[in-house]
């Protein structure tokens, strides 16, 4: 008969330091297996097999209320949401879920906070008293930016690598809009050129009220801090809702945004459901404007909800965006760009070039050499070092993705790498980069976002050809064009239906410039100077400055 026991044992044993603080309990099966060899043996097997749990057990993930009025608070109703990390499957911990009743609290808070001290105290207290906190919070993000990165990873499933670069970019962009917010002081009472000469008009842009943010899973906080930053510069109040499939760093922000003193209600974070308390916040009365990202189906109910109330929307949606390589181009730059624009961010970007349109002359060439470098991009836990690919961010975000190949290939398309679990990986909702080629454009594969690491490619003989294959699609957000003629790169750059366009590249994004799109892309601009303008109502003041009578009116003799 064998025995077992269960052993309990420091990892100090192991040499790799990142699991010398954890111990664990090792099955060892019949005494007589219990030589020293035999149990280093074993700890080296299952710091293998454990590995993934031994990166992420050094990251404890903070238990938050809803951030409400300055405050955290527990939801009214009592209900927290799991958070599922995608590469253990594992429930790390748990976010509030609030519902309408938290929603009316924050954004009762936030209207008082617009209000307080007739204003001065946030709206009307003028961007260079604003730009000091979005520059406190610039600096606290960058000194927590190694654990709001892992965070990051954990909760999404994004790579260390692109979350560290996220956590610089959410930095970035709270710096450029204390900036903006300074030169809005500039702004204020500009003068108006007018064609009569008794009328003097100033421009006043003012903040436009309490504004409702819902944000998506695929960029936590980067996409939180492009509305957040920009509604506070201009001074507007906020309430945020990020997803419930990623909320944890959002929460982070709150608690920032509390550590710099930002004045109550300022800011709220409430997350939960979309249904309970997304959609509540999209109808409610009391919020001036509603800017939101994520699908086309949500971001048509967050419109109709606000049109019942005539409330303006910015609407940043799902895409399907082409990027065309023309026969001259460098084939192995293109090919590198092309992965970057398919499987960055895991493939789950609004913005992704999914569907690649090759040139005839050097098809065969760019696909033999896609298929080999996208299966030797390494795929592993998101927190691994140089990790180029992580898990999907759920486990319905994996079916629906598989899904998808699925589909395609039973429509006809031609596997070239991909398509499965990698075989090294045996939990999380991994996807090894998809590359399919002859998809024709009645395919879904071609014509639906698929929010996962899977590129679709078709071919064209001529720039005609790829112009037209590349704007029939409902969407427009972007689009890339790789050639090393700059002429037609400009002739295709300015054909192509989309509000960012990509010349000899993909994805690059900065906050300086412009981002969003046309068709069922959405509308609106998020970013730069355009970002700033979404929070902003535009008055005028206009003037009488003659000492004459107005004289439309004859005078009536008696007067
Ligand atoms: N364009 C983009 O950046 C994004 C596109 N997507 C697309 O959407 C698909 C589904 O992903 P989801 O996370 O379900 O996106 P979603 O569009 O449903 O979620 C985005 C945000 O809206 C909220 N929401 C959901 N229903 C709502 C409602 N009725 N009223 C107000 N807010 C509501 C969600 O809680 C979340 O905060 C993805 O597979 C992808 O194709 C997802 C995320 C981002
Ligand atoms: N950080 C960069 N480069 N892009 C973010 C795009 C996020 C999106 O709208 O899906
Ligand atoms: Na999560």
């Amino acid at each position: 008969m064998v025995a077992s026991l269960l052993l309990r044992l420091p990892l100090s044993s192991c040499s790799h330091p990142r699991y010398s603080r954890f111990s664990c309990t090792i099955p060892v099966s019949g005494p007589s297996l219990l030589t020293p060899g035999r149990v280093g043996e074993r700890i080296r097997a299952l710091v293998v097999q454990f590995g993934d749990m031994g990166l992420h057990a050094g990251v404890d993930v903070p238990r938050r209320g809803l951030f409400i009025d300055g405050e955290w608070v527990d939801p009214v109703l009592g209900k927290r949401i799991p958070i599922v990390n995608p590469t253990t499957e594992e429930t790390v911990g748990d976010i509030p879920a609030a519902t309408s009743e938290d929603v009316d609290a924050a954004v009762k808070a936030a209207k008082e906070a617009f209000y307080r001290n007739k204003g001065k105290d946030w709206a009307k207290a003028g961007g260079k008293h604003r730009a000091t906190f979005l520059r406190a919070i610039a600096k606290r993000v960058a000194e927590r930016k190694s654990e709001l990165a892992k965070l990051e990873s954990i909760d999404c499933g994004k790579p260390i690598d692109e979350a560290e670069w996220d956590m610089d970019d959410v930095s970035g962009c709270f710096e450029y809009y204390a900036d903006l917010a300074e030169k809005l002081d500039e702004r204020q009472y500009a003068p108006l050129e007018l064609p009569m000469e008794q009328f003097k008009c100033n421009i006043l842009r003012e903040a436009i009220g309490v504004v409702g943010l819902i944000t998506p899973w695929n960029y936590p906080m980067l996409m939180a801090t492009w509305k957040v930053a920009a509604a506070l510069a201009a001074g507007c109040t906020a309430i945020l809702k990020p997803s419930e499939l990623a909320s944890v760093t959002c929460l982070e922000l709150a608690g920032i945004a509390k550590d710099v003193g930002l004045p109550r209600g300022v800011l709220n974070v409430v997350t939960g459901y979309g249904h309970e308390a997304g959609a509540p916040l999209a109808s409610h009365s009391g919020v001036d404007k509603i800017a939101f990202t994520g699908s086309t189906a949500t971001g048509r109910s967050v419109m109709s909800a606000a049109s019942q109330l005539i409330k303006p929307v910015t609407l940043e949606l799902g895409g399907k965006s082409p990027i065309i390589v023309f026969d001259d181009a460098d084939v192995e730059k293109a090919v590198e760009w092309a992965m970057f624009g398919a499987f960055w961010t895991n493939g789950q970007i609004c913005s992704a070039t999914s569907r690649l349109l090759l040139q005839e002359g050097i098809a065969d060439e760019f696909l033999k050499k896609l298929g080999i470098w996208a299966s030797s991009i390494k795929v592993s836990d998101p927190l691994e070092k140089d990790c180029r690919l992580g898990p999907l961010v759920s486990e319905g975000q994996y079916e629906k993705v598989q899904k998808f190949v699925k589909v395609a290939l039973d429509e006809g398309a031609t596997l070239v790498c991909g398509g499965k679990r990698p075989d090294h990986l045996t939990t999380g909702y991994f996807l090894a980069p998809t590359v399919l080629s002859n998809v024709k454009p009645h395919m879904q594969i071609w014509t639906d976002e698929v929010f996962g690491p899977v590129l679709a490619v078709s071919t064209f003989k001529t720039e005609e050809e790829a112009l037209a294959l590349a704007n029939d699609t409902q969407y427009g957000l972007a689009g890339a064009v790789i050639s090393k003629d700059d002429d037609r790169c400009k002739r295709v750059s300015e054909a192509l239906e989309v509000g960012i366009v990509w010349i000899n590249c993909s994805q690059p994004c900065f906050c300086q410039a412009p981002w969003g799109g046309n068709k069922r892309s959405g509308f609106g601009r998020e970013l730069g100077e355009w970002g700033l303008e979404n929070y902003l109502s535009v008055k005028q003041l206009t003037r009488y400055i003659s000492t004459d009578d107005w004289g439309w009116y004859p005078k009536p003799s008696k007067l």
